[in-house]
């Protein structure tokens, strides 16, 4: 491959960094395409297309013998969910003080968050079940994955979202999908408590995370993770935990590999809540026998603010399956850890960063090794929480953008005027 100009017809070198010709015309890239064989290419296009273009494709569906063998393959709703990045992160080890972190960005999902992997599976189950109207308490993200999946197979979607205390990007979100948006004074947990006791009345299929298809369809993320590492384990996988359907479906999926024969190894799980609705790391802490709800949850991580988590008796299975720990963080620690992901190119919003502070905390508590190897769960995308991101501004001396504009124009002109003196 090389690059021409389209005026002059010059040809530059491709892996020389040049914009334009020095005749002032722009470059276009050209290759030999005499050496190509379009039969072949034509295959080889089909083939991706092909993978591209069955439900297999999605990263929930390409495990379906273990998520919901009997559903037809034609029933499945899809977005080709999954497929997120693993990416190793020398920044995060660093600053967490450990040999080596990988961030599992689920945040690349179709809504932006880990909800599409579960909402796939209830949504698609509901449909086959017959049902047409599909609703969820939520925190934002819930809906808005849920009012995605409703839209994308022509149904409709009831989603109960606080009055307070919810990202505005992800209401919106919501609404644009079409959701029929239900505001309501109190938290997630009141919205949930009215959805168990009258979905049946109003013909609602409830997608939340106590639906156990929810649950069948997260816990391919630890497919996912055993799969993109060669079914090789990492010590410790961190989670944030809010309703604790992550904890929930992560450690079903862990059991369900091992004895399966997927896996021979099984990771610790750290659950991470937010101090100011840490309900579970409480209980756990206490050793108390069962879980006492925070009535009035409060994070600046929004997606955490859940005071009464559903699953807490699955995660509690999680935690002695996998030998696992809890630990709270604040929400400065949240925030740091937060910059943190922001800087290093891949993002999160403030609940995900819950996973890296904990890991870092858990270090310096040594209950986590620095020699061990951590897979961190990045659950929502930055975008879905800009209110977050204004954080960063009040950190700003001043806004360095005009005085670095000032700077490179000054040194632009100084070198002009060097070179008219030299002229
Ligand atoms: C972005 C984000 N992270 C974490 C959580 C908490 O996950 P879980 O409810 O599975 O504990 C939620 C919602 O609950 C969320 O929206
Ligand atoms: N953060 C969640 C709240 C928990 O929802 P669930 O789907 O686990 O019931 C949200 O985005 O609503």
């Amino acid at each position: 491959m090389y690059m021409t100009c389209i005026d002059c017809a010059k040809r530059w070198d491709l892996y020389k960094v040049r914009i334009r010709c020095t005749c002032g015309g722009l470059l276009q890239i050209e290759q030999n395409w005499k050496e190509l064989d379009a039969d072949l290419l034509k295959r080889l296009f089909q083939a991706r297309l092909m993978e591209r273009m069955t439900p297999y494709a999605s990263g929930v569906w390409r495990y379906k013998e273990l998520i919901h063998p009997e559903l037809p393959a034609e029933a499945i709703v899809t977005r080709y969910e999954g497929n997120t990045g693993l990416y190793e992160v020398d920044a995060a080890a660093k600053f967490a003080g450990i040999r080596r972190v990988l961030l599992k960005a689920q945040s690349e999902n179709p809504s932006g968050s880990f909800k599409d992997n579960g909402m796939t599976a209830a949504v698609s189950h509901g449909r086959a079940l017959g049902m047409q109207r599909f609703a969820c308490s939520s925190t934002g993200n819930t809906s808005s994955s849920l009012a995605m999946y409703a839209a994308w197979c022509g149904e409709e979607s009831y989603v109960f979202v606080p009055e307070e205390g919810v990202a505005d990007g992800k209401v919106l979100q919501t609404l644009a999908y079409g959701g029929k948006l239900v505001r309501f004074p109190g938290t997630y947990d009141d919205g949930l408590r009215f959805l168990e006791e009258h979905a049946d009345e109003f013909g609602l299929y409830v997608c939340n995370s106590v639906n156990p298809l929810r649950i069948e369809g997260q816990k391919s993320i630890v497919f996912e993770i055993a799969h993109q590492l060669q079914w090789s384990m990492p010590d410790w996988i961190v989670l944030p935990g809010g309703a604790l359907s992550n904890a929930s479906a992560l450690g079903k999926g862990l059991q369900e590999l091992r004895s399966i024969g997927l896996i021979e190894n099984v990771p610790r799980v750290a659950i991470v809540q937010a101090e100011g609705a840490s309900p579970f790391h409480r209980m756990v802490e206490a050793k108390e026998p069962t879980l006492t709800p925070e009535p009035h949850p409060s994070t600046r991580a929004s997606a955490l603010n859940i005071g009464s988590p559903p699953s807490w008796r699955k995660a509690l299975q999680t935690l002695e399956y996998t030998n696992g720990v809890t630990v709270a963080v604040s929400d400065e620690q949240i925030f740091a850890a937060k910059e943190l992901i922001d800087r290093s190119g891949i993002g999160c919003e403030p609940a995900s960063a819950a996973t890296v502070a904990g890991l870092k905390r858990l270090v310096a508590e040594q209950v986590i090794d620095k020699d061990e190897t951590a897979v961190c769960i990045l659950t929502g995308h930055l975008l879905k929480d800009a209110d977050a991101l204004t954080a960063y501004a009040g950190k700003r001396p001043e806004p360095m953008e005009h005085r670095m504009w000032e700077r490179m124009m000054d040194m632009a002109s100084n070198k002009r005027l060097a070179a008219l003196r030299r002229e």
